[in-house]
């Protein structure tokens, strides 16, 4: 099955107005991809985003987190709702950062996923293992469990609306990509498991990677038949490096 690449920017909490005008402009000059093309600007940010794509096609826009809850006293949190209002797409949802750094579970991740499914955001659901896991082989069972909590809440036909990202926790910000071969051995797993509930959902999901992605190594990432395209930190905010990893994808 043929599966539509992604490129999605995560900016992470970066930029200033000026900032991120410029590199919104940047991207602006993007050529016909057959790739979809994601930004996900922090949260203050989202609207000036919003406004600028809205002109010009070709950019989606995505969140880089959201609360598990529908509104109230919740300080400091985002809503599903806030987010439709802005024009959302997507949203990353338990990211490694998210993870580690505040605490959120196997299950507050699916709550969050139940959560944006609930509100017609698609949920780029995030999963990886760390170094200590891999070393100690256990990649495939953390990443099968860290999906399976996701499925017994939301169930396998709801992965027809998610997207999953394979982050290697070691491979995020150090500059030390996992290789081709090695994401394609992951998603190919990553995906059999699925096909053990549901050959058609699984045919479907796309399977990006992320981890240190620069537009060197992206081309040949891309000719894996299980990655369908890639969450890009650092290299999201250069838009000339971030529109050559589009130009990878086709
Ligand atoms: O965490 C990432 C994207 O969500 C990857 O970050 P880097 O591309 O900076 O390693």
């Amino acid at each position: 099955m043929i599966r539509q690449k992604i490129v999605a920017g995560n900016w992470k909490m970066n930029g200033s107005k000026a900032s991120i005008s410029s590199l919104v402009n940047g991207l602006l000059e993007m050529s016909e991809s057959s790739a979809e093309v994601v930004v996900t600007p922090p949260f203050p940010y989202l609207s000036q985003v919003a406004d600028v794509i809205a002109q010009q096609s070709g950019l989606v826009l995505a969140a880089q987190n959201l609360s598990q809850y529908e509104k109230g006293a919740y300080t400091g949190e985002v809503s599903t709702a806030m987010l439709t209002d802005f024009k959302v797409t997507y949203v990353l949802v338990g990211h490694s950062e998210r993870r580690s750094l505040y605490g959120e579970t196997d299950e507050v991740v699916a709550e969050k996923v139940k959560m944006a499914l609930s509100a017609g955001l698609k949920p780029i659901l995030c999963i990886g293992e760390t170094l200590e896991e891999r070393e100690a082989e256990q990649t495939l069972l953390v990443c099968e469990r860290q999906v399976a909590a996701v499925i017994d809440v939301v169930g396998i036909q709801a992965f027809e609306n998610i997207v999953i990202a394979y982050e290697p926790v070691w491979a995020i910000g150090t500059g030390l990509s996992a290789s081709a071969q090695q994401a394609q051995d992951v998603h190919q797993a990553i995906r059999a498991n699925l096909a053990s509930l549901s050959t058609p959902v699984s045919e479907k999901v796309q399977i990006l990677y992320g981890g240190s992605v620069k537009a060197s190594t992206s081309a040949e990432l891309f000719t894996m038949p299980d990655v369908d395209g890639a969450l890009v930190g650092g290299a999201s905010l250069d838009a000339k490096e971030f529109l050559d990893i589009v130009k990878a994808a086709g």
